[in-house]
């Protein structure tokens, strides 16, 4: 029934189709997407689609409201005729998406064009066979009304089989495309049109007989771009019919359960309900700035023509944050960016009621514009991405009906709240600010905005446990953070770290002997060699004998961690045992992020992806001059090995990296004076861990679980220093 590799809208030609992530920006994206035949011809249709609409939507109110002499009766037929577009939505809404999941999408698509085709042409067609204005106006309405509540059948539609004609990895440029062309190209291109239309037949003097005026020619193209979506979709982009066998399974259902299932999907599916609540939110915040736009432009003392300004400043957001958005945020969580930009969207709005000045207020715009632009934009992404093919329709139903009544409400709220109140004048030195019930509107819909955007993130967020603002300047410089592995974490995870011959091992060893005293299970470890896998990377990379490029030397220090992290931490941890370790992520951040000079930044990152995002609860610093600890390893007489053996500038660098690590996150770090007896050491150690032992109800020591993971013995060095045909020179502890 279907062409080869096409199952009924839910996949596509798997040669169109992947799912893995394609790194592709800019023109290479766009160009991707657009070699996706069936994706292309979409586009170019709903292109031209697009802008009959817009033609249609401006001639329609002209239309009208040329039928009047008096300006009342012009503005009622222009204003009418336009704000019937708004009402289907209420009526129809909510069955319209139980239709595009029903029912064979492209059929859909097609006889609801082709009804559309009929309706919008015979707008014109009535005044040319001579009826009175009343009755030009009254069908222009009903004809308007009517195509508006097909439409609200055709949009689920084709929303739905949007996502089956593109593969996952390329639906948000995809979408960047759509939208930019919808509500960025073909508004102004249409607007141009007809006013280029009728200043070109003005000025030329020419008499156009009725039916062939600039506006009853818009209103033909509009029916006509009608006629071609229809055609194009019948005969061009078969891959959008069909049924996959779950939609033809629920469509032995009745409408009515049907349209109760979408329901229910929405309200106990968390992602789809964050996304739903989140647009909302947004399209009100959009709303609420929209209706109290005319007075907040007074307040500022700017006149009439800031109001258009600012208008015109949220439509340049709009598109900044759709057209540019992805480029700036990468890699990001598309989930959180959703929360991140309602709540930029919402910040915005307040930031809005509290400006004093236009400049001001422009730059609050531009910010409400574009976080709305990219909260659209990440929202109808999402959406298109992960809800099921199944329930699409009625999803997208909800959303577009919900948006509009949103919207409405909150314009025609925010009109009536601002007409409302008062207003006063304060003095604030050189300017001076208007206090007024518009501002607090703002202020008030933008916390509200806030709370909305940040339920949202909360409902949907992907990588819980990872720091929000460090993962978002992650991303935009290029590298974003790997969400904390989830595990159950009853020990406590204490780490030592310093430079050469501070004194680790010896505290380490004191620490775990006083612990077990007291009963505990204890894990003793170190890094780099706590396993037989480590012990090979740490025979490689303290070898003297080839050094590995910097590098080369992070991976394998990363290596090392990766593994002992994997197999000896997390386990000991999950089982309630306090593990102490000698050294772990920080040494790698001074010695090759300060040491090296590597960028801290990308070892830290290697280093949390290593490590699944396991940090210490406790590190435990002891700081040494580093000529007395190097003085302490020469004095043990086995020599130097390759890192010890580095220059005195090196370990000055690296010893300072570890002071500045503890100075940025004092909470979890102890420092010590590592000049001080080790006695003192010891005890001051054991006090500031008592209250962390305290709260984490640690394991006592089992009698069947070994208290040290398994270190290789020193043979296993030896024979690794064989193996690679070195002398092993990494002291012995
Ligand atoms: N507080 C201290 N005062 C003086 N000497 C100490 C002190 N702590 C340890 N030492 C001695 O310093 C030497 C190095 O100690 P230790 O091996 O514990 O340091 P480390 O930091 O683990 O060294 P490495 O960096 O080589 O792993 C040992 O001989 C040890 O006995
Ligand atoms: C974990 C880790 C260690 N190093 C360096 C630091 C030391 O010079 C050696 C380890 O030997 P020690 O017996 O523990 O002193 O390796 C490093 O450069 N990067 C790291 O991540």
């Amino acid at each position: 029934m279907h062409p080869a590799g096409i199952t009924g809208g839910t996949a596509i030609d798997t040669e169109t189709r992947d799912s893995g992530p394609v790194d592709l920006s800019g023109i290479a994206a766009l160009r991707s997407v657009l070699r996706i035949r069936p994706f292309r011809r979409l586009w170019l249709v709903l292109s031209l689609a697009s802008f009959g609409d817009w033609i249609g939507l401006l001639a329609t109110g002209i239309f009208a409201a040329a039928q009047f002499q008096s300006s009342a009766g012009q503005g009622a037929a222009f204003g009418g005729t336009i704000a019937v577009r708004l009402l289907p939505a209420l009526l129809l809404g909510p069955i319209a998406g139980v239709f595009a999941d029903r029912f064979d999408r492209r059929y859909t698509m097609v006889i609801t064009d082709l009804l559309r085709f009929v309706f919008y042409g015979s707008i014109p067609i009535v005044a040319l066979v001579g009826a009175s204005p009343g009755v030009v106006v009254a069908w222009a309405t009903i004809a308007t009304f009517i195509g508006e509540t097909i439409t609200l059948i055709w949009i689920p539609a084709k929303e739905a089989a949007v996502p089956n004609l593109i593969p996952k990895s390329r639906i948000e440029i995809s979408n960047q495309l759509t939208l930019v062309t919808t509500y960025g190209i073909t508004p102004i291109l249409a607007a141009l049109a007809l006013s280029a239309l009728t200043a070109g037949v003005q000025q030329s003097g020419v008499t156009l007989p009725d039916w062939a005026q600039p506006v009853e020619i818009a209103l033909y193209l509009n029916a006509i771009s009608r006629l071609a979506t229809a055609l194009t979709v019948f005969f061009g982009i078969k891959e959008i019919g069909g049924k996959s066998a779950e939609r033809q399974r629920e469509a032995q259902q009745s409408m009515f359960r049907q349209f109760l299932d979408g329901w229910k999907y929405i309200g106990s599916t968390p992602l789809v309900r964050g996304l739903v609540l989140g647009i909302f939110g947004a399209f009100a915040a959009g709303g609420v700035v929209i209706g109290a736009a005319k007075t907040f432009a007074t307040s500022l003392g700017a006149g009439e023509a800031a109001f258009y300004l600012l208008f015109g400043v949220i439509f340049m957001g709009l598109a900044i944050g759709i057209g540019l958005g992805p480029m700036i945020i990468r890699d990001l969580s598309r989930r959180r960016w959703f929360g991140m930009s309602i709540v930029l969207a919402s910040g915005s709005v307040m930031f809005l009621g509290a400006a004093f000045h236009l400049s001001m207020a422009l730059v609050g715009a531009l910010l409400v514009g574009a976080g709305a632009g990219m909260a659209f934009l990440a929202g109808t992404t999402l959406l298109y991405g992960e809800v099921d093919d199944a329930v699409r329709g009625r999803v997208f139903a909800v959303v577009q009906i919900g948006v509009r009544m949103v919207l409405l409400l909150a314009i025609t709220l925010a009109g009536f709240l601002v007409g409302l109140g008062s207003s006063r004048r304060i003095d604030l030195g050189a300017f001076s600010v208007q206090v007024s019930s518009t501002r607090v509107l703002l202020l008030v819909a933008g916390a509200i905005g806030i709370w909305v955007g940040i339920s949202a993130f909360r409902q949907m967020d992907d990588k819980r446990g990872v720091p929000v603002l460090a993962d978002l300047w992650g991303s935009i410089r290029g590298r974003p953070l790997a969400p904390a592995e989830q595990f159950v974490r009853a020990g406590v995870f204490v780490v030592f770290e310093g430079g050469e011959g501070a004194g680790k091992s010896t505290q380490v060893e004191r620490l775990a002997a006083a612990l077990r005293a007291d009963g505990r299970d204890v894990v003793v470890t170190r890094e780099p060699g706590a396993t037989d896998v480590g012990a090979r990377i740490r025979a490689l990379v303290l070898d003297k004998t080839e050094s590995p490029a910097p590098r080369a030397e992070a991976l394998l220090y990363a290596a090392d961690r990766a593994h002992h992290v994997a197999t000896v931490v997390r386990p000991a941890l999950a089982r309630g045992a306090v593990v102490v370790s000698d050294r772990y992520v920080d040494s790698s951040l001074a010695y090759q992020g300060a040491g090296r000079t590597l960028p801290v930044s990308e070892i830290s990152w290697l280093s949390a992806w290593a490590t699944g995002g396991l940090k210490p609860d406790l590190v435990v610093l002891l700081d040494v001059d580093p000529s007395v600890g190097l003085r302490r390893v020469d004095a043990r007489g086995q020599g130097q090995d390759r890192l010890e053996s580095e220059s005195r500038q090196f370990h000055e660098r690296v010893r300072y990296a570890f002071l500045d690590l503890a100075a940025a996150d004092p909470k979890r770090y102890l420092v010590l004076d590592a000049a001080r007896p080790a006695d003192e050491i010891s005890a001051a150690v054991t006090e500031r861990l008592a209250g962390l032992l305290a709260a984490a109800h640690t394991a006592p020591a089992p009698d069947d679980v070994p208290a040290t993971p398994d270190l290789p013995e020193e043979p296993g060095l030896e024979e690794m220093a064989e193996l690679f045909g070195v002398e092993d020179e990494s002291p012995r502890k």
